[in-house]
């Protein structure tokens, strides 16, 4: 199985432009946050915002604004009850759906609008409770073959592909993803102690970095608004995950030399320092 190696950040983030706007740079939509997980998507928007997506919006609960917004006003906020998040969900480049959705009977009516709504031009990002009501009804994948991002821990994955933890191998995981996938050009990021990253032919990646300090409620979604920031300002192509999770550990292999716990908001907050140092010019 290969590494992914330190180079893929010089790779794929790429030097700015000086004629270049916002628009240049992608919009993403995150759609989470239910009355008790508003951490959740306020952490994902944070890794999203602080990796320099262009636009970012939040379709999340009423509840959670104020916190949003106070923490980053940078931050376009919906009500996801709004009737107009259908229409906004159609000007996005990349829609990550899941951090702290939870699995209510709502929640299940999001997923599905959006697999209803978004089209092939567009990037889904797929993490947390996204992935478990897929568990229970694969009929809420897209109707059209757009690229999925899919970003299940080990538990996450089990539940979806059926496949014990214990047994979780790479063909195994392989197969799994080609069979339940088969029309969305999907990319597996399975995270581990040692994430694991497969694309739809076959081909597997892990990522050397990440520390037991990073163990902590919220840094699967901070990865998460990563990997929609990067998506949105250069491509859904495997490279870009691979820098997305290189990134991330990175990051959380920088606090961890001298701290013992890892928390996602630090990570997010190292983010624009890391991606001048290690990026492309
Ligand atoms: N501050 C917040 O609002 C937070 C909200 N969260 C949300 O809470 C909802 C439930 O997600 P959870 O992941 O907590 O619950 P899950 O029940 O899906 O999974 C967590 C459990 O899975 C097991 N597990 C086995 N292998 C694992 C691995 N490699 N990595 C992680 N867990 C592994 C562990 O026993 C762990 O307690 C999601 O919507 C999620 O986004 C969490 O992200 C935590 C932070
Ligand atoms: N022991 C560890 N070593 C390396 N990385 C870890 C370790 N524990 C957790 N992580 C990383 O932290 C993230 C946890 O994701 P997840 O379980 O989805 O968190 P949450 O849902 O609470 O945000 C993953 O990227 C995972 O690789
Ligand atoms: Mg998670």
């Amino acid at each position: 199985m290969d590494e992914i190696s330190p180079e893929i950040l010089q790779q794929v983030i790429k030097k700015r432009a000086s004629n270049t706007h916002k628009g240049d740079y992608g919009r993403v939509l995150l759609i989470g946050g239910s009355e008790n997980y508003g951490g959740a998507i306020i952490m994902a928007t944070e890794g999203a915002i602080n990796c320099g997506a262009g636009l970012v919006a939040v379709a999340t609960h009423s509840l959670n604004a104020a916190a949003l917004h106070a923490r980053n006003p940078e931050a376009m906020y919906i009500d996801w009850r709004d009737h107009g998040l259908s229409k906004l969900i159609k000007q996005m480049d990349v829609i990550v759906c899941g951090p702290g959705l939870g699995t209510s009977p709502f929640a299940q009516k999001i997923l599905k609008m959006l697999g209803q709504t978004i089209t092939p031009e567009q990037t889904l990002v797929l993490d947390a409770s996204a992935l478990d009501l897929l568990a229970l009804d694969n009929t809420l994948l897209p109707s059209t073959a757009v690229r999925i991002i899919l970003t299940p821990h080990q538990m996450e994955w089990q539940r979806l592909s059926q496949i014990q933890i214990p047994y979780q191998s790479a063909s195994a995981n392989a197969a799994a993803l080609a069979k339940l996938f088969p029309d969305h050009n999907a990319i597996l990021v399975l995270k581990s102690n040692h994430t694991q990253i497969y694309d739809p032919d076959g081909q597997v990646s892990v990522n050397p970095g990440g520390n037991p300090g990073m163990a902590m409620g919220g840094m699967g979604d901070t990865l998460a608004g990563i990997i929609g920031g990067l998506v949105a300002q250069f491509g859904s192509d495997l490279a870009t995950v691979q820098a997305a999770v290189y990134l991330h550990s990175l990051a959380g292999d920088l606090l961890a030399q001298t701290d013992y716990t890892v928390r996602p908001t630090k990570v997010s907050a190292l983010l624009p320092k890391l991606m001048k140092k290690y990026g492309g010019y």
